[in-house]
């Protein structure tokens, strides 16, 4: 799996900024727009002006060369911050996955099926987001196409809860490594919705500790889809992020804006629609590819 082939360059924007032939006043500005064009956000934007100036001055350089790699270190050591390590000792290793629909729950646990069974590990996901058929067959087909067992609701509607014990449970019985359970985005209310995910929690831990709960986010939503998984990141108990679609996107700052807003560490990114298109994050390589 290629860890540093992502599209998530900073855009335009930085190209002309570095091939200056001195920092001035220009340079700045540059990369002031080229920061917020690549969705850092205003604040960790400020941030890193006001650090970068601070060193520029104390090294008393003028080579945008200099600029161009203490502003990949600063993104390199506030992207490493966070701890990006998946806990995956415990046998089941339970991985809940949440997460408004739409932002590539499913695509996210087939490729994260697909990651795991290519490492040796063994894999049975359960679709206890129960409510559409349609979804349980989309979800069953990635699964088996990793390599991972599948367990579906024996009919359409069935208690989320009982879907995840019996994933727990078939992976307990089949010394399966890792269960990997899909849970449901979109329910008439918030506290519906929190509900449900509590009993999940609830009737899971009546087996054993859950490993991770993953909150997957839209690379290319930024801001907005923060906002829409506020209730996850508030009830949820969610330990890892997984961002999505960031190849070709240009907005590969809101992975650190996020990640230092929300005080949650990101775990994965997703960066295609193939099955292979999903790595561990790096912070180093991370960084190398928004300031290639
Ligand atoms: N380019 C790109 N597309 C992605 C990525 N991840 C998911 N997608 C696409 O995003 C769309 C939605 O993905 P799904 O996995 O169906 O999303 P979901 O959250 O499960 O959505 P529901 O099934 O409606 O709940 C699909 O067209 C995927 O192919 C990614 O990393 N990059």
């Amino acid at each position: 799996m290629a860890e540093s082939a992502g599209g998530w360059r900073l855009g335009g924007a930085m190209r002309g900024l570095f091939t200056r032939p001195t920092i001035d006043e220009g340079t700045w500005d540059d990369l002031e727009t080229a920061l917020i064009g690549a969705d850092f956000g205003p604040d960790v934007t400020d941030e890193i002006l006001d650090q970068l100036q601070e060193q520029v001055n104390r090294f008393r350089t003028t080579d945008p060369a200099d600029l161009k790699r203490m502003l990949r270190e600063a993104l390199e050591e506030r992207l490493a911050a966070f701890d990006p390590t998946l806990t995956l000792s415990d046998r089941p290793a339970v991985v809940l996955v949440v997460g408004v629909n739409g932002v590539g729950k499913t695509t996210t646990i087939g490729k994260f099926a697909q990651f795991l069974t290519s490492r040796g590990r063994s894999v049975v996901v359960g679709a206890a987001d129960t409510f559409r058929a349609a979804a349980v067959d989309q979800l069953a087909t990635w699964a088996e196409r990793a390599g991972a067992d599948v367990v579906r609701p024996q009919q359409q509607g069935q208690d989320p809860a009982s879907v995840a014990y019996q994933t727990v449970d078939h992976a307990t019985r089949t010394g399966t490594d890792i269960a990997i359970i899909d849970t449901a985005g979109r329910l008439q209310t918030k506290s519906g919705l929190m509900d449900e995910l509590a009993k999940v929690r609830r009737v899971v831990e009546k087996l054993g500790p859950i490993a991770e709960v993953l909150l997957v986010l839209d690379g290319t939503t930024g801001q907005n889809g923060v906002a829409q998984a506020e209730a996850f990141i508030e009830h949820a108990g969610v330990t890892g992020l997984v961002v999505t679609k960031l190849d070709g996107s240009a907005k590969g700052g809101f992975v650190l804006r996020v990640q230092q807003q929300t005080g949650i560490p990101i775990k994965l990114i997703g960066q295609g629609e193939g099955i292979g298109d999903l790595t561990g994050f790096t912070p180093h390589v991370f960084a190398a590819s928004l300031v290639p």
